[in-house]
């Protein structure tokens, strides 16, 4: 990292300050985008139990199809790509799977479906 040409001594002072402003910008947003992932897994959890409660399935590609068509089109009109709006969506829905068939696994095995941090 010693020859990144974005060290504080290489940069215009202007240039520098505008920097940092949008770098603040991209830290709040990417906050934002934390707490509403982790609002998001929180109802998907009680989605997970649900299902499991009810013995249904883990994943719904009916429903995934869906919200894919529904994001790639919000994507559009927000000038976002699509295919990377339906990349990100399937990324996330593949670890809501994940948790939701460890819900099943354990509901299964009698133990009370504990809440983990998305991720783990
Ligand atoms: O809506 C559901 O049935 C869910 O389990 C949630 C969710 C999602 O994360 O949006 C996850 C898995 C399903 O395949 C579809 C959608």
């Amino acid at each position: 990292m010693t020859t990144s040409n974005t060290g504080p001594d290489a940069i215009d002072p202007e240039v520098r300050q505008e920097l940092e402003r949008l770098r603040d910008s991209i830290d709040n947003i990417d906050a934002a985008v934390v707490h509403m992932l982790a609002e998001r897994f929180k109802a998907t959890q009680q989605v997970g139990r649900l299902k499991a409660q009810h013995q249904l399935p883990p994943a719904d590609p009916s429903r995934e199809a869906r919200q894919i068509a529904r994001l790639r089109v919000l994507a559009e009109n927000a000038k976002l790509d699509p295919a990377f709006a339906e990349k990100f969506l399937n990324f996330i829905i593949g670890e809501v799977i994940r948790h939701h068939e460890r819900i099943a696994e354990s509901t299964q095995n009698g133990q009370p479906a504990h809440e983990a941090p998305a991720g783990h």
